[in-house]
């Protein structure tokens, strides 16, 4: 692979804040082309990992190039080539919708239609109204139009859904899958763990201001964490197992009690694989996390199901 094939490049990153790291040698790449899903807990380091990519804040240490560009010396023609959807709006102006796209669009020498941008994030009903009448989740897809009328060759999403309603989701889930045909870079955060599996090829996993994992969606955690899981309800008592043969799990199952009430064979999903990840990391996660508390709950469900097939009665 050439240098021209990386869009993101990052190597041993840091940013202390005082004797607080923030950033703790975090190091990845991202293939032009790509979308790069960045998880982790609150205060993990995600954003400032973005900022910094973005030009917004200087690193401490390490190095950082972005469209082959040092993001702390890029100027206005390196910043047309960004589309930034940053974690808190901006937005809240006395101007339209569509007269704020008008004026961004203006910025850029190869904006997309400003009517097809406002078709895209669903508010073409909305597009004659002051943003500051937009009820939040509508604000929240002003700045994601904001983000991508430039027609950026990357496009950094801090957390680019939250206060969507389920639909918009799916159609912003669209959008993105419409940029990632034309070849569109992403850099997004999200919490919501089945937007990053839909949308990402690769992920990478921060805590406490390190890279814990990196790879394609479907390889995160370690193969044991990947292993399917059967369940099922066995005299009113739920159970589970793992297994790397569901069918001849099924097929004992059945042997041994008949039809199993409520049975389901499930790969464990990217959430179930990032809670056990982060709960792995420690308390470096920078303190006691949701995560943390649901892994728990799965430790637990796990125990009450024994964690063998041996002890299930199914060898
Ligand atoms: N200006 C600052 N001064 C001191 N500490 C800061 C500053 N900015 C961020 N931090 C700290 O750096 C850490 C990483 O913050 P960051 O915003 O990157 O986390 P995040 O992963 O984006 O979290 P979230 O999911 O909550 O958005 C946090 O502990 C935060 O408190």
């Amino acid at each position: 692979m050439t240098s021209t094939d990386i869009a993101v490049s990052v190597q041993n990153l840091t940013k202390s804040y005082g004797a607080f790291a923030a950033l703790d040698g975090v190091t990845f790449d991202i293939e032009r082309g790509e979308t790069f899903a960045l998880l982790g807990p609150n205060g993990a380091g995600k954003s400032t990992t973005i900022e910094i990519l973005e030009g917004y804040r200087d690193r401490s240490g390490g190095e950082a190039r972005v469209l082959g560009v040092d993001p702390q010396h890029g100027g206005l023609e390196w910043k047309a080539r960004l589309g930034i959807v940053l974690q808190s709006s901006g937005e809240s102006g006395n101007v339209t919708v569509r007269e704020q796209l008008t004026q961004f669009a203006g910025f850029y020498p190869n904006a997309r239609s400003v009517n097809d941008v406002i078709a895209a994030v669903g508010l073409e009903e909305k597009a004659g109204t002051r943003i500051k009448n937009l009820s939040g989740g509508q604000r929240r897809r002003v700045d994601v139009a904001l983000g991508v009328i430039g027609r950026p060759e990357l496009l950094f999403l801090d957390e680019p859904t939250t206060g969507f309603d389920p639909e918009a989701r799916r159609q912003f889930w669209e959008l993105i899958h419409e940029l990632k045909r034309e070849g569109t870079t992403i850099l997004l955060t999200t919490h919501y763990l089945d937007e990053a599996a839909q949308l990402s090829d690769r992920a990478a996993v921060v805590a406490g201001g390190k890279l814990i994992d990196i790879g394609p969606v479907g390889s995160l955690g370690s193969a044991e964490a990947r292993v399917p899981i059967v369940r099922w309800l066995e005299n009113g008592v739920s159970r589970e197992v793992r297994s790397h043969d569901p069918g001849a799990t099924v097929a004992d199952l059945v042997r041994r009690i008949g039809e199993p009430q409520n049975l389901e064979v499930v790969r464990p999903s990217l959430e179930d694989i990032y809670l056990g990840l982060v709960a792995d990391s420690g308390p470096a996660s920078h303190g006691e996390s949701s995560a943390r508390v649901a892994a728990n709950t799965l430790t637990t469900e796990a125990a009450i199901a024994g964690t063998s097939s041996k002890e299930n009665g199914l060898a």
